[in-house]
């Protein structure tokens, strides 16, 4: 059972202790945790913004969660314009939280819009000064690292700190000295995390020092998402009492040399995880086999990067984008060494799966979802990992997209969807129900959990409406499901 900690709103299977290995302090189970568990869930943020082009499209008081069930136009703040709300449900809740506080300064800077990092801080900074944290939760953020002689070292990343330090202050009106107010934007720059839909799109960034608490392994053992406002932390592996909860804080699917590069310049530490001793023989770093001369690959993965900036560069229409990111796979593809699940590949297939649904080329991007439920995410996500659930909706949705009746497929499409003849019915049944089967060993969150059941329940009703019942034709979805394959491996040859 979970327990309600000495902090509000936040209730946790976990206690602070100091970590082995120069980590600090870390959290540890108090219990043995099972996959899909959770080990910690946080009902209110010390802080949460959204990043600023999310301002317009997403509520302010939910983070998009009721905007996702209302479906209501969102009203902007009557006072300052810079917000908006689904409702006065969301705007009065935000009010209370700290809008009040910043309203007025949001007001006085306009045309200008602060940063996220600057609305963060200014937050931090107004509620602190009307004693509006709980000591306790104050204590701890007092305690969290900041590495601040180490980014005293980086220019770049001190003067804006500085910067954003004294803008704050003067914009708040606060008593707190300027050095004070520079350790709090240092500690939300090493502590904060991505703020997330549940679908882990980012949306801006969001911090509670209690999860400041959870050191990284690229071997990790939880994962983090957010419900809204509301953080989970959920075992992806068993974990036994006394064990460290483990997040990663960077994608740890890149190679060796990139995911430690990171850590060392945004975290300051070198990573001894597991993982890391393996060195650089792990999947993420292997290719089909090592040629002696590594000089091909090298200047494919190079080019390959180069098209991958190109394409993702604000400027790029979708369409020029999606030709750069098909001309990197080409590369990486030629090489006849590059597995799919070697980075950037499987990111590169990512980004073209968004810019084809940008573009509204539905066929191909299904084919491309199918490439990466099929042979991508099981090699690289563990069974209970949030992404490879997200992707296999994501899938879904496709699906259902190309089975309306009318749909056409573009005539150009290099491999032309309607040649193999699929059910997409059955499939979309299919993914549905191992999704639903593996919901509670799953770190996805409630209202994903929920959306999913929901969509179960009325596929299943519509085939029983017909008479049918998938669960009990093993022998047509898994005819179905060799024609995904055969599809599949067509377009895979053509890439
Ligand atoms: C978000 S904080 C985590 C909590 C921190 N240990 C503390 O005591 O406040 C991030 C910092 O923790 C330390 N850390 C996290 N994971 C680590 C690891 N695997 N090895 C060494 N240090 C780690 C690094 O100093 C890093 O900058």
């Amino acid at each position: 059972m979970a327990s309600r900690s000495a902090l509000p709103s936040v209730t946790t299977r976990t206690v602070p202790q100091p970590a082995p290995n120069g980590m600090g302090n870390g959290l540890f189970a108090t219990t043995d945790i099972n996959p899909g568990e959770d080990v910690l869930h946080i009902k209110t943020p010390f802080v949460a913004v959204l990043d600023s082009p999310r301002l317009e499209d997403t509520c302010a008081g939910c983070f998009g969660k009721r905007q996702m069930e209302t479906g209501n136009e969102l009203k902007a703040c009557t006072g300052c314009r810079v917000v908006k709300y689904c409702d006065r449900a969301c705007q009065s809740k935000d009010w209370k939280f700290a809008h009040s506080l910043e309203c007025p300064i949001f007001k006085k800077v306009k045309p200008m819009v602060l940063p996220n990092n600057a609305r963060a801080l200014l937050r931090i900074v107004l509620r602190t000064a009307r004693n509006k944290y709980d000591s306790e939760e104050s204590k701890v953020f007092d305690g969290l690292e900041t590495h601040i002689n180490e980014i005293s070292e980086i220019q770049g990343q001190i003067d804006r700190i500085n910067l954003t330090a004294k803008a704050v202050k003067n914009y708040s009106g606060t008593d707190v000295d300027e050095g004070t107010v520079a350790s709090y934007a240092a500690k939300l720059d090493l502590n904060s995390f991505n703020l997330t839909t549940s679908m882990y799109d980012r949306i801006g960034l969001y911090m509670h020092p209690y999860a400041g608490l959870i050191n990284h392994s690229c071997d990790y053992n939880s994962t983090v998402g957010f419900d809204g406002e509301e953080l989970y932390v959920k075992a992806m592996r068993s974990i036994k009492k006394g064990e460290q909860i483990f997040i990663s804080y960077v994608d740890t699917t890149t190679p060796y040399d990139i995911r430690r590069n990171e850590l060392k310049e945004r975290y300051f530490f070198d990573c001894q995880c597991t993982k890391c001793a393996i060195g650089a023989e792990t999947l993420e770093d292997r290719f089909l086999s090592t040629p002696e001369d590594m000089t091909p690959l090298e200047t494919a993965e190079r080019e390959a990067l180069e098209l991958l900036q190109k394409a993702t560069a604000t400027s790029t229409e979708p369409a020029e984008s999606i030709k750069k990111l098909e001309a990197a796979m080409h590369k990486l593809h030629e090489t006849a060494l590059w597995p799919l699940t070697r980075q950037p590949y499987a990111s590169l297939r990512d980004k073209l799966i968004i810019s084809l649904l940008t573009a509204g080329n539905f066929t191909r991007a299904f084919i491309h979802a199918a490439i990466r439920y099929l042979r991508i995410d099981p090699i690289v996500y563990d069974k209970a990992h949030p992404i490879r659930h997200i992707h296999a909706w994501s899938l879904v949705r496709l699906t259902v997209f190309i089975s309306q009746e009318g749909f056409q497929p573009d005539p150009k499409d290099p491999v032309q969807i309607n040649d193999f003849k699929l059910n997409f019915h059955y499939l979309i049944w299919y993914i549905l129900a191992e999704l639903t089967s593996t919901q509670a060993e799953s770190c996805t969150v409630p209202s994903f959990k929920k959306l999913v059941g929901n969509q179960f329940v009325q596929v299943h009703h519509e085939f029983k409406a017909n008479g049918l019942d998938p669960s009990k034709t093993k022998a047509v979805l898994s005819a179905e499901w060799n024609k995904l394959e055969h599809l599949v491996n067509k377009a895979l040859e053509k890439e």
